[in-house]
Order: C-alpha cells, then structure tokens, then sequence
C-alpha cells in the first residue's frame, strides 16, 4: 500500500476511492479499521469511518487506529478526507483529528487543508469556501441537520477548532510557482495547518505536487487529483465491473439536503415509487419495517424510502425529540431496511446521505468495498466484496437531478 486515507464518512470515502482508482491506483475501501492484513496488490487503501459527527475522543481515537493499521500496511502518503463543505461544528471534528494525526505522525512541517473540488463546484479562494456562485454559508448548507455551515471562512472555522495555528496558501502564491515556500514559512511561523485555495483542477494537480514534501494531507477528495500522477501512476482504463441486471433495486435517503430533496421529486416525476418514512413513528418505534419491505419488492417504478425533508420540518422533529436522539433513530431505521431489503433479494441498493451510508454499510456487515465505475462526479458505483450486492453511497450534495434511475441503471450494467 502506498496511500493511506482516513475517511470520516462512507460516501466521502467512496468519492475518494473514485478519485484515487480514476488515477490509476488499485483503490480498496475499507469498512471500519480491518483486523487483517491489506492485500498485496493494494495501491490505495481507505479507512472509512463514521466520526464527521460522533464526539470529539472517539473520533479521535478511531482515526489514530486507522493511522496505525494504514501505516503498518507500507502507506507512506497518509490523506485524511472530510467533506468539500467542510462539515463540523465549532468543536470539532476536522481540527482535533488533524492535530492528533500530526502528533501521531510526528510531524513538525505542514498540513495541507483543502476542501475544494471544482468538479462539483467547491472552491476555496482567498480561505473562504464557495459552493458554486455562493458562499457555504448561504448555499444550503447552513441548514444541515448535524453540522450546519454558518461561516465560509475555512481559517477561522478551523481556528476554533485546533489547537495548532492556521495559516493560508493564497491562490497567486500557488500559481506563481511559491507554494513550497509559503508552507515552510507558515509552518515556521506556528501556523502549520495551512488552509490552500484552489479553484481549478490545475490548482489541485499544484497541490498534489507539493504533496510530496508533506506528511499529512487533508480535504475533500479534489485534494487526491494530483496524488496519483505524482506517485508515478497514470490516469487507468476503465475499472473492471459486473453490474446486478437481474437483481432488483432500491433506494434510501435520509439526507436533507436541498441537492436530494431535487432529486426526489425527479424520481417521483419520472415515475418512482415513494414511501416517506415517518419520523415519529421511527422515534417511537412504530415503524412496521417488513411492510415496507413488503411494499418496496412489488412496486411498479424504482422504489425509494425516505426520510429526507425540508429544514423547517427537520427543526421541528429536532426540537420536539432532540438532534442526536432523531439522527440516530432514523439512521437505525435506515440500516434495518437495508438489511432486510438484502435479505429479501435486492441486489442494488442506493443510499443517499454520508451518515445513513454509515449506517446502511454497517448494518449489512460489509468488511471491503471495490471501487466501480462513476455514476456522477464524486459517486462511484461500489461491489461489496465477494458478494452478490452492488452499491451507490451518495453524498447529500451530489449527483445530478436524475441520479436515483442513472444509479439505479449503472448498477445493472
Ligand atoms: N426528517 C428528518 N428530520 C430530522 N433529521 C433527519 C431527518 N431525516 C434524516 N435525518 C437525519 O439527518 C442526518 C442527515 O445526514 P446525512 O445522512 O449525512 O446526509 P447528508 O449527506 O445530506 O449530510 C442523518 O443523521 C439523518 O438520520
Ligand atoms: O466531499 C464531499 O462533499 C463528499 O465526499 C462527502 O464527504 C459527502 O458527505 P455527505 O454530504 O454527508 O454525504
């Protein structure tokens, strides 16, 4: 193993598996930190976790152990990928893992901190992150269920969140060839966590070159872009891939972001069948899940259960049972479906949302996720490892309007 990447969320971990496998390295994902050995022939290997929104110690903890299982495995090029919108609080927890991944690293020089990816409109320019023409904080994001965005300012977002000082590559630094300087300066100067601007792919393919003189880079998946190419490997032929034709379908959303919400309204248009799954009855435990099931194998039209609503509800199922009490009754609701859906003979299963990923993947015991073909930008089509299921984990913000049927159908094929 060469690379070795830390995820802190499964679809994010899958966006970069894409990113690193279009590259042209062998890329494996990871569920969980594993108790074997990687295979020999693994060029990429990515931990995915689910630590974006857990407290700050065990997020901690489970990416030391990654760091450690990742290095014991040859990576000498150690990425730690979070979300192109940057999402966590002010506690945490992008900061405190990079600090504790720098100590365990030993690491003294600088970290790169780079959530653009122009591919789907994240760009970092002057450290503040834009998604397409608006800032973060006025794109959706502010909104988020678990970790709203409130400030685009990357540094200071940051700043509250790490203990070491934040410092910033500015974008005509980069371009005029001083990027190698600016990082050892700002390192030297105790600001070490330097926050990169980036707006274009060549921007990225900038950074993965001054990749080789860091210990520790982070960001979204754009920030692998360049990795590939400067460890040697060149951009690979298609991957090979066995799609699920004669194995039904479905899908799954708990994510409330305006990107699925648009998605799920294409899918009913396009003829879907919709089941919304009721947030009371899944606090209280009144969920008749194998109705569900039951329902979703007979439906004419690729079925879709979701959960996935608009802020104003969203607040109000917060205030009336607590955040963290919904999020995990629904992501435990998620997770029950997917296993029964799987026992009852789906072989295609599209999830939408990075912690009802989590939740889904781990409820149906996968060890190792393939990396397949890309359904959109950022979302690749996945095979659970020896067995007859084939995945899409989608991130709430991706994909294009019609992605449930396109995914549905790269799946098959
Ligand atoms: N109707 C709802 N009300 C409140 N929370 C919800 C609702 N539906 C889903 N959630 C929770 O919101 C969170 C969405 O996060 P996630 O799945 O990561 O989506 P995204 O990828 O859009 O961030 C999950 O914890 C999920 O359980
Ligand atoms: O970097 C990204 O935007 C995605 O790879 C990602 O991390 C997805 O997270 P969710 O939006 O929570 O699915």
């Amino acid at each position: 193993m060469i690379v070795g990447a830390i995820g802190d969320d499964f679809t994010g971990s899958s966006d970069l598996g894409l990113m690193l496998s279009a590259g042209g390295m062998r890329t494996v994902q990871y569920v969980g930190v594993p108790e074997e050995a990687a295979a020999h022939d693994v060029d990429a290997g990515i931990v995915a976790l689910k630590t974006r929104s857990v407290p700050v110690a065990e997020a901690v903890a489970q990416s030391r152990a990654a760091l450690r299982w990742l290095k014991a495995q040859g990576a000498r090029t150690i990425l730690f990928k979070y979300c192109s919108t940057f999402d966590s609080t002010r506690e945490g927890n992008i900061g405190p893992v990079i600090d504790a991944l720098r100590a365990e690293l030993g690491d003294k020089g600088a970290v790169i901190v780079c959530p653009a990816f122009p591919a789907t409109g994240r760009r970092v320019f002057m450290g503040h992150l834009f998604v397409n023409d608006r800032l973060l904080s006025e794109s959706g994001m502010e909104n988020h269920p678990l970790t709203p965005m409130t400030d685009p300012d990357i540094r200071r977002w940051l700043g509250y969140q790490t203990a070491c000082g934040v410092g910033h590559l500015s974008l005509s630094a980069l371009r005029s060839g001083k990027g190698d300087a600016t990082l050892a300066a700002e390192a030297a100067a105790g600001r070490p966590l330097v926050v990169c601007d980036a707006i274009e792919d060549s921007d990225l393919f900038a950074l993965g070159a001054l990749a080789a003189n860091v210990n520790l880079i982070t960001g979204g998946s754009g920030i692998a872009l360049g990795i590939p190419q400067t460890l040697g490997f060149s951009a690979a032929t298609a991957p090979a891939w066995r799609g699920e034709a004669a194995r039904p379908a479905l899908c799954l959303s708990g994510s409330c972001s305006a990107m699925t919400r648009r998605q799920i309204e294409a899918h009913r248009i396009a003829g879907g069948a919709q089941r919304l799954l009721n947030v009371e009855d899944v606090v209280e435990g009144r969920t008749d899940f194998d109705a569900l099931i039951e329902w979703a194998s007979k439906a004419s039209g690729l079925p879709l259960i979701y959960s996935s609503d608009d802020p104003a509800q969203v607040l109000a199922w917060q205030q009336r049972y607590g955040t963290g009490r919904v999020a995990s009754a629904v992501e435990d609701a998620f997770g029950t479906l997917a296993r029964l859906a799987v026992a009852a003979g789906i072989g295609r299963l599209i999830s939408a949302g990075g912690e009802t990923s989590g939740a889904v993947v781990g409820a149906l015991g996968i060890d190792t996720l393939e990396i397949g073909p890309a359904i959109d930008p950022g979302v690749p089509a996945l095979r659970a490892t020896g067995r007859d299921l084939v995945i899409a984990l989608k991130s709430g913000n991706f994909g294009a309007q019609d992605f449930f049927y396109k995914a549905a159908k790269v799946l098959a094929a």
